[in-house]
Order: C-alpha cells, then structure tokens, then sequence
C-alpha cells in the first residue's frame, strides 16, 4: 500500500506531466509562428526592383515581419508562466504573449498577461476571488516545466496568508532570491496586487508612484510601458513612449526588460541624450551642475538671448552704392522693440526687425535719391538691392544674428562679460564664478536642458521647409490611401488574419513611415527630433531631475500623459525633489494621482532595519517599506584605521567576493575615495571594475559611488567612510540611505573614523 506522502507525489508528478504536455504544445505553436513569419519575411526580402508602391508594400511587410519575429524571440523564456481555473471550469494559461488556435475558431491558447482576462492572476486573493478557484504558478527552465506552486483561493486560505497579501509566495521568494547579473530581469511571473494597480493605470494625466528602495518601481514603470503600449498601441506607435533614466549605467541596466517583453518602440534615454545631434558625457562640478538646474536660469539664457540684439551707442557707418549709409541707433531701436513685441522667439523675431530696418533704410536712400522723385515700384527695388548688398546684410547680421543654441550657451558660459550681463539680476557673483569655463568645452548633461531651453528662445526659421514638408505629406497620405486600399484587395495578405495590415497599419502612419525611413520606429524617429512630443512619458529617479530638467520633459509630453516614479528620501541631486508637489505644482497644479508602493522586495530584513534608522532621521514623513524576506546574513561593521585603508581594503573586498561566490559585489565609497583606492583595489581583486564602465556591472566587483550605484542592486554591497558619504552633501542621509539598501543578500559596513550615529543598530 502506498503511504500518502508518495501517493501525492504522484500526483504531482502527473500534474507536472500534464502541464508539460500543454506548454510543450505552446512552444510547438510559437515555433510554427516563428517558420512562418520568417518564411514571408524571407520571401519579401527576395523580392527586389519594382514601382514604387511595390517597394513601399515591401517596405511595410519587411517591417511587420520583422517586429513579429523580435516579438516572438523574445517570449521562447518562460512563455507560459501561470494558469487560472475558474469556478466556471474554465481553464486559462497565462503567459509573455497571446496565442491562439486557429483551426478551433481562434480559441486562446495562452492569454497575454497584459490582456484583462489575465488581470485576476495578479489581483485575485482568498477575499476578493474573482471568480478564481485555483491558481498555478508554473516555473519552467528552458522548456522544461519543473515544478508548480498553487494557491487554493477559499476562505481558509484567506485567514493563513501572510500579512503582505503575496501571490505565489514560493515562486516569489525563489525569484527574489536568485543570483543578480548585473542586468535587470522582467517579473511578469510574479507582478504583485499592489504593482498591478499601478501597471494597469489608465494613461491620462500625471500618475507619481512614490515608494522606498526595492519596492519594484522600476519594474513597475517597465511594465507599465509594456501594458500601455499593448492596450493603446496605435496611439502610442505612432508618438512612441519614452522612458527616462538618471544615467546611461542605469539604462544598460534596465536595457533588458522591455525586449525580453517582446517591446521594442521604447526610447531610453537620460535627459542629458535629449537633444539631438548632442553628446552631453563630460563631467563637471556638482555645484556648477546644480546652479544650470534652477528655474532662474529661464532668465538667464532670456537675458543671454536678448543681449544679441545690439545697437549702435549712435550708428554705423557703410557703403551702399558707393554712399555711405547710417544704421541709426533710433531705427534699431525701434525696429528691436517691434520684433520683441512679435513674442516670436529670435530667429523668427529676426524677420521682423530685418523688415523694419530695410524699410528705414530704403527710406533713408529714397531721401538721398530725392522721395518725391520715387514710386512704389523704385522704392520695392530699393528695398531689395538693400537686401541683397553683403555690406548692409553684415551689418544688420551683427545686430540681430542668426543664432544656435549652441553659440549662445558655448558664448555665454565661456566670457565673464556676458554671463554677468545676462545674470546680474539672477545669480550672485561666486555662483556667476562657478558656471564659468573655456570656450568650446565639451557638453554636459547638466547643458542639455539649458540648449532646450536655448532652442525654444531661439527658434528655428524654417517656414520654407515646413511648407514644402506638409505639401509632401498631403501628397504621401493621397499615396497612402491608396496603397493601403490595394493591399487590403490583396487576398493573400487580407486572409492572413494574425498580420491584416489594416490592423497595424492606418494610412496616416503608413504615410509617415514611408516619408521617413520606413525602417524606423517612432522612438527611433523620435530621437532624431528635438520636437518630437511622446504619446507617454515615464520618469524613473524621478526625483533626482533639476528644474530645468522638468522643463524639457514636460515639453515633450504637452498631453501630461505621464508616469513619474521615485522616491523623495532617496533624493541625492542637490537641484532635485523635496516635495512632489513642488515638482509638479507648476505644470499641473494638483491635478495628479498619487500611487504608493510600500513592500520592499530588494533588501532583507536585516539589512532594512539598519537602513530605516538613517530614513528616520532624515527630516521626512516617509516610512521605510516592509522587507518581504529574510536573508539569514546579518550585516557587519568593520573599523580600519584611515591610513591602513588602502592597504586592508583590498583583502576586505576579496573576502566579500569569496563569500558571495558566483553573485556580484558592489563597494560603494564618497567620489574622492573612489579615485583614490578604485585603482588600488581594482589592480589587487581580479573581477574588480571601477567606475562605470559599460561591463561594469557584470563583473563579479565593482566600485562606484553611491550616486553611480542609484537605481541599482547587488548580491552584496560593502559601504566605505559611511561618515564621508554623509557628509559630502547636505543630502548625505539620503545617500547613506540609498546605499544601505542596494543589496538583496549581504551588507557590510568598513569605517575608518566614527561610526555615525545612524548606524548604531550595526555596532
Ligand atoms: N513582483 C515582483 N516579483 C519579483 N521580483 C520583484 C517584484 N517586484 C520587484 N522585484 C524585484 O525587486 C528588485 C527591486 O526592484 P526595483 O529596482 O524595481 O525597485 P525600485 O523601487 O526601483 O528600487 P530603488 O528605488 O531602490 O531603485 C528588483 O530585483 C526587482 O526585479
């Protein structure tokens, strides 16, 4: 007789069995799928020469295929991940992508996670079923299904869970804590409610989701770009989504998650990688950075602006038909006020004050010439002879110029002169100081909103292009049409019911592929164009973007269509968030929602408890999130006297590596320590990288400062001088705070002075 403990067994290895059965069906779909889109994509592709609508339908076929194929590369991990049986008896699969049976009348066979029929895997609890009976976590490797966690939805179960309400503890707690890689991974398998309602937000207006390290508001944010783009897709194909990181470390490290969601139409970039035809990488002093983020630096570059349209102290003096002519003073006066009073920005304004002054000038040789003597006609000649003489026009040039945002920050940034004129009223003489540097110096990311900014103040006088640019496109939407109509006639494509064209395609869009490059995705166009406005716009560490930053951000989402994710007791930029409501008082007043996320899935325990003393004494209401697990490690505290540091340092670290094994390390120091010891210890601890080198996070050590390490997480994290991470800023606690809280398994504290006081649950 078999005892009950095998007897279960068995049926988990029937059930195993069963579920094996059905995913391996999936994966033999997805792999028809893919033989089959790359067959017509291979086709396609052989087709050569042609009309030109010919090579358009080709053209938009090559693109469809093409998203198809990346779509279903990226699902073949973890296709199906869980399975809902309902009180009804139905039975659904959910996982990365929706498939269906077409010869049983498209009956689905795996739903999408994003679909509302899915919604119940994430929200349903033991209190609110949803008409849910059971649910299965499967857990796969490769194609393989190697085990199953269910959550019977009774009552029973109601009164036994845990205090977090989890769903899928187990399956939960095994992906919390698995080894890192340096790359963040995607976590549809194991959303939570609380992350759900945030994912699933409608897309209007201003949503901020404040939470504390580790409670998944970047994986949040991720997926909701993910969610928004499979339920708004036309909308969002075409104005593209765009997702903001504080630095190009953090986006390699988030760089993963939306392609392995199968999502490619997504820009990441900084604020710094927003203006085109820019690379804005130099470094330059934080204080310097921080005063090019204040909101009077709007002034500054309008004062910058106006300060070249000059006048002569009386006039100038040039030669026109052999007489000499004189830019009066008076004229450019006036002309100046009637081109400011235009409220165009300068480029444009120029036209204006250009107009005025031939027209002064004409009269002025019209005079010379003998007025009365003169019509219309020789005073129009007159005016164009003007126009066309390079004396006058450099003269003219001189006083109104044409102007880049480029020269005009380069200028103003590089000559003592003209920085205090524009900033006399705006920035006391030591901060005047501070911007100051050599001309043609290279970009930062703090300039990119200031040359943005520029940009707006300058405007781009481009009306001629423009013109024969919305006559093109009147003409390629005709074309559109038409092309759109014949290939619906063509039977072959409209009977191919997974790719109708019609259904990813509208002529207006196909209109704008194929008067770009028709290989280009909105977010790719999208980088290319300094106007280009996003159909949504997400902000992660949003709490670190200076004023000017929210500038350039806001307008390229005039909708407000926006999710801003952050945490305002990790602030560490002395230019960012206090409050959100500061941040965002002067773009939508209070007309924003606020979400919370308040379970940390990062940082243990253990390793919490110590960071919230720092939390609790930083000058904030906030509470410290709840850890969702334990890790067994208790964090330590290591003195070395200062000037054996560098020499001990090195074996410290090679200690932790061994002891976190095949997991990464990060050791977080105060920016000077980093170039002082990162060499050292880099040359001693083989696998050490220092700084942010793009393999950096990969190697099994690496050394950053705390703000490098934003956003990030490590098997292990050693903090160096806690006391100088303090006090390096006046946002010290925050910093201490996000550095304590980037590990998801060890910590480890080496001081070389006094312990601070915060830390005293570690002593
Ligand atoms: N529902 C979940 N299932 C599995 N893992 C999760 C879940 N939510 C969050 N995580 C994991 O927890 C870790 C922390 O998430 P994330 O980096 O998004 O937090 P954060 O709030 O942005 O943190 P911080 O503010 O400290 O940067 C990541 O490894 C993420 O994959």
């Amino acid at each position: 007789m078999s005892s009950p403990r095998a007897d279960r067994e068995a049926d988990r290895t029937d059930e195993i069995t069963a579920e094996q059965q059905y995913v391996s069906m999936l994966y033999a779909k997805l792999d028809e799928l893919r033989r089959d889109t790359t067959k017509r994509l291979t086709e396609t592709l052989r087709q050569t020469g042609g009309t030109p609508q010919a090579r358009t339908e080709r053209d938009i076929s090559t693109t469809m295929y093409t998203d198809k194929l990346t779509q279903l590369s990226a699902v073949e991990h973890g296709l199906c991940f869980g399975r809902l049986d309902l009180d009804s008896g139905e039975v659904f699969h959910v996982g990365r992508l929706g498939l269906f049976d077409e010869e049983d009348e498209y009956e689905p066979l795996l739903i999408d996670w994003r679909a509302p029929a899915a919604r119940p895997f994430y929200l349903a609890t033991a209190a609110a079923r949803d008409g849910v009976r059971r649910r299965r976590h499967l857990r796969t490797r490769w194609r393989e299904v190697v085990d199953f966690e269910d959550e019977v939805l009774d009552l029973d179960a109601a009164e036994q869970g845990s205090d977090l309400g989890l769903a899928g503890e187990a399956t939960l707690l095994a992906a919390l804590d698995a080894r890192r890689t340096g790359q963040m991974g995607d976590i549809v398998a194991t959303i939570q409610a609380e992350q759900d309602q945030i994912i699933r937000a409608g897309m209007n207006g201003v949503l901020v989701v404040q939470g504390g390290p580790g409670t998944g508001k970047t994986a949040v944010a991720l997926h909701r770009a993910a969610y928004l783009l499979y339920t708004f897709r036309e909308q969002l194909t075409k104005r593209g989504v765009l997702v903001v990181g504080p630095n190009s470390t953090f986006l390699r490290y988030i760089g993963q998650v939306l392609p392995s969601l199968g999502e490619t139409g997504v820009l990441l970039s900084t604020v710094g990688g927003l203006f085109p035809g820019i690379t804005a990488t130099a470094a330059e002093p934080a204080r310097a950075a921080e005063i090019k983020g204040w909101a009077s630096m709007v002034d500054v570059l309008t004062a910058a602006v106006r300060d070249r349209q000059q006048a002569p102290k009386d006039h100038i003096e040039v030669q026109f038909d052999r007489e000499p002519l004189r830019i009066q003073r008076r004229d450019v006066t006036h002309a100046r006020t009637r081109a400011r009073r235009s409220r165009k920005p300068h480029n444009l304004a120029r036209r204006v004050f250009l107009q005025e002054m031939f027209s002064a000038l004409t009269t002025q040789v019209a005079d010379r010439l003998g007025r009365d003597l003169l019509d219309r006609r020789d005073l129009d000649e007159i005016n164009v002879e003007l126009r066309g003489d390079p004396a006058v026009v450099e003269a003219l040039d001189g006083l109104w110029p044409e102007l880049t945002p480029q020269e005009v920050l380069d200028d103003l940034l590089s000559s003592p002169e003209r920085l205090t004129t524009a900033a006399r009223k705006h920035l006391d003489p030591g901060e005047r100081e501070e911007l100051l540097r050599e001309p043609g110096a290279e970009w930062t990311p703090a300039d990119v909103p200031l040359l943005d900014e520029l940009a707006e103040l300058l405007g781009v006088d481009d009306a001629k292009e423009r013109e024969e640019r919305a006559r093109q496109a009147r003409e390629e939407l005709a074309y559109a049409q038409g092309v759109l109509h014949i290939m619906e006639q063509d039977e072959e494509i409209a009977d191919e019911e997974r790719l109708r064209v019609s259904d990813v395609l509208d002529a207006e869009l196909l209109a704008e592929r194929h008067q770009t490059r028709s290989d280009l995705t909105a977010a790719e166009r999208a980088a290319e164009d300094r106007t280009w406005t996003f159909g949504h716009v997400i902000v992660d560490e949003a709490q670190e973007l200076s004023e000017m930053a929210w500038r350039v951000l806001m307008r390229r989402c005039p909708s407000r269509s926006m999710t801003l994710v952050g945490d305002i007791a990790q602030t560490g930029a002395p230019g960012g968030a206090r409050s959100w409501h500061e941040v965002l008082g002067p773009y939508v007043a209070d007309r924003w929602k606020l979400a919370e996320l308040t379970v940390n899935y990062r940082t243990p325990a253990e390793i919490m408890t110590v960071a919230a003393d720092v939390l609790d004494a930083m000058d904030t209401e906030l509470e410290a999130p709840t850890s969702v697990r334990s890790s067994g490690h208790r964090p330590w505290l290591r003195h070395v006297a200062e000037e054996r540091l560098a020499t001990e340092l090195p074996g410290v670290v090679a200690d932790e590596l061994h002891a976190v094994g095949d997991g990464r390390l990060a050791v977080l120091l105060p920016p000077e320590r980093l170039a002082e010891l990162g060499g050292k210890v880099a040359e001693e601890v083989p696998g050490t990288a220092v700084g942010t080198r793009p393999d950096g996070l990969e190697s099994p050590a690496v050394l950053l400062t705390v703000e490098q390490a934003k956003g990030l997480e490590f098997d292990s994290v050693l903090v160096v001088d806690p006391a100088g991470v303090v006090e390096e800023s006046e946002r010290g606690l925050n910093d201490l705070y996000v550095a304590l809280t980037r590990a998801t398994q060890r910590l480890g504290v080496v001081h070389t002075g006094e312990v601070p006081d915060v830390l005293g649950a570690l002593s």
